[in-house]
């Protein structure tokens, strides 16, 4: 697979003059598992909000396997395949962890026809891959509320992935977690990396060295370098800029 799923060219967004991104380009194979890194204030929940819409880029423009996404809304860019997971989990803490795959991947129904009425085979057997996948087969029926934090950011990827996107994007996923749950984490997302596109952002550098292939550093809204994980470590600017102030923190 070697088409690109995205590519951003000159992509800039201004806040009142302020550039959160300057002219920063970017692109991706589907297939890839893509890790972006850069210190506070890089710029990479603003990458990730143009992307899915949230903010309109003031110059430049993303396309998405091939498709221009300029001026499009949130909800039309999600419907394309492009989905995103949030720092904090998401779920329904009142639903089981079942319903809450359930329901995930039955956007176009309601709440009350996902979980009265009866699933298709199809989907069950959806369901209890996914559950298997993230590894929380043992709790379906558990509510969600009873869940670790680690548990919960494992189903709500779950819920991203019963949503069948072409894209998956992941912000900040291991935030919090105990190292066990941080590891899981990392396993479910090299896991699901076999047949997904993924863009992780992390600060958390044992976390990034878990998983990453290749890795990009944002810096001050742009691209400053791509590579392997010990390119970009040894590369003396993201020591400056990024790696040295982590070391002295
Ligand atoms: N709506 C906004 N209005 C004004 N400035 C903003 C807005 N959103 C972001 N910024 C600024 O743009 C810059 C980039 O922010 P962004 O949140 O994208 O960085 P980040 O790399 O995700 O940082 P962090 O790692 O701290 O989450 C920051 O200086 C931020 O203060």
């Amino acid at each position: 697979m070697n088409e690109k799923i995205l590519e951003i060219e000159n992509l800039t967004v201004s806040f009142d003059g302020f550039k959160a991104l300057n002219q920063l380009n970017f692109s991706m194979n589907a297939g890839e598992l893509r890790v972006i890194i850069g210190p506070n204030g890089a710029g990479k929940t603003t990458f990730l909000d143009v992307i899915t819409g949230k903010v309109q880029p003031t110059e430049g423009r993303v396309l998405f396997e091939g498709r221009n996404l300029q001026r499009m809304p949130e909800h039309k860019i999600a419907r394309l395949g492009i989905g995103r997971k949030f720092q904090t989990p998401r779920v329904f803490l009142n639903l089981t962890v079942r319903e809450n795959l359930d329901l995930a991947g039955n956007r176009n129904k309601n709440v009350f026809s996902t979980l009265f009425n009866r699933s298709s085979s199809t989907e069950n057997r959806n369901v209890a891959g996914l559950l298997e996948t993230i590894g929380l087969e043992a709790k379906a029926n558990l509510k969600a509320a009873l869940l670790s934090h680690g548990e919960k950011q494992r189903l709500e990827i779950g819920m991203l992935v019963a949503q069948s996107p072409n894209l998956l994007l992941v912000d900040e996923p291991v935030a919090g977690l105990t190292d066990e749950e941080t590891e899981n984490v990392g396993n479910l997302l090299l896991a699901l990396s076999k047949d997904h596109s993924i863009i992780v952002i992390e600060h958390d550098m044992e976390f990034v060295r878990q998983i990453a292939r290749q890795v990009t550093v944002l810096h001050q809204g742009s691209v400053l370098c791509e590579g392997s994980m010990d390119e970009v470590q040894n590369d003396p600017r993201v020591i400056e800029v990024y790696l040295g102030r982590q070391e002295e923190a």
